[in-house]
């Protein structure tokens, strides 16, 4: 599959030093050097030295990329990848969150590929000045019961979620609810275009509340297509059960 036998055409190709996560040093990694080819449906990865061998390539299907970064300086100039390959386990698939950094040889080329790779995600078309312009980043409004469950989802979007929504190059606004019906009455009022989706980080209370909600708005023909999410923090969890349930 690499490079000959490519069936989509290349947008960049570049070579880059493999780098630590930046979070764990800025310290680099001994001298690895990879060749990189991002296609409109992967990034392919190919080492070059030390000697190619064993996994020497590796072909990142675009699907499994939830976004990318370019740390600014006066980190180096990386451009780190996140992705969620999915694994086996005894029921169903599991998803891993992997992280790998790769340093390019200078900040405007990692600019760039990270740009490139953002605007692959949102399908907007790669062009040449892509680099300069960012796409916007999908806009999220996360609802959060700090009640709700053991009263922990707090806690668990501070130590899970919020990072992998800010990997994933998306702007949030988190709100805690303050009191039964909260949710409802802020989802009757705001103007849904300024969100891409809603995200529930409770229980079923608070998805009867949205959906409610947007049922009793004048647009809501409309606002009831808003996606809406759920991040199972509650007692029950009925509903995000069951979806897990039929997603297998
Ligand atoms: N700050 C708050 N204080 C008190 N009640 C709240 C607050 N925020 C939301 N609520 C109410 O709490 C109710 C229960 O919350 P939710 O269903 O999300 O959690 P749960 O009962 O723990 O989970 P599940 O419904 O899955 O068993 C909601 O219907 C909502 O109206």
């Amino acid at each position: 599959m690499f490079p000959s036998k490519l069936n989509s055409s290349t947008l960049l190709h570049g070579q880059f030093a493999r780098g630590l996560s930046p979070a764990a040093s800025p310290t680099l990694a001994p001298a690895s050097n990879y060749a990189l080819t991002l296609t409109h449906t992967h990034i392919h990865i190919q080492r070059l030295s030390p000697r190619p061998g064993k996994e020497a390539r590796l072909l990142l299907p675009l699907s499994e990329l939830v976004g990318c970064s370019c740390p600014r300086a006066p980190a180096p100039p990386l451009l780190v990848l996140y992705w969620y390959p999915p694994g086996k386990r005894r029921k169903g698939v599991s998803r891993r969150r992997q992280v790998r950094a790769y340093l390019a040889e200078s900040r405007p080329e990692a600019e760039r590929w990270s740009a490139a790779v953002q605007c692959l995600l949102r399908d907007v078309t790669v062009t040449a000045d892509t680099g300069d312009l960012l796409p916007r980043p999908r806009r999220l409004l996360l609802l959060v019961n700090p009640f709700s469950g053991r009263g922990q989802a707090m806690q668990w979007c501070q130590t899970h979620i919020l990072p992998m929504i800010r990997e994933a190059n998306i702007s949030y606004n988190l709100i805690q609810t303050e009191r039964q019906n909260h949710a409802r009455e802020l989802i009757r009022e705001i103007p849904l275009q300024e969100w891409d989706g809603i995200i529930i980080v409770s229980g079923d209370g608070l998805l009867h509340e949205v959906i409610n909600g947007l049922m009793e708005r004048a647009d809501w023909e409309q606002a009831i297509k808003t996606p809406v999410g759920i991040l199972p923090c509650g007692s029950g969890n009925a509903l995000a059960g069951s979806i897990n349930h039929n997603a297998g």
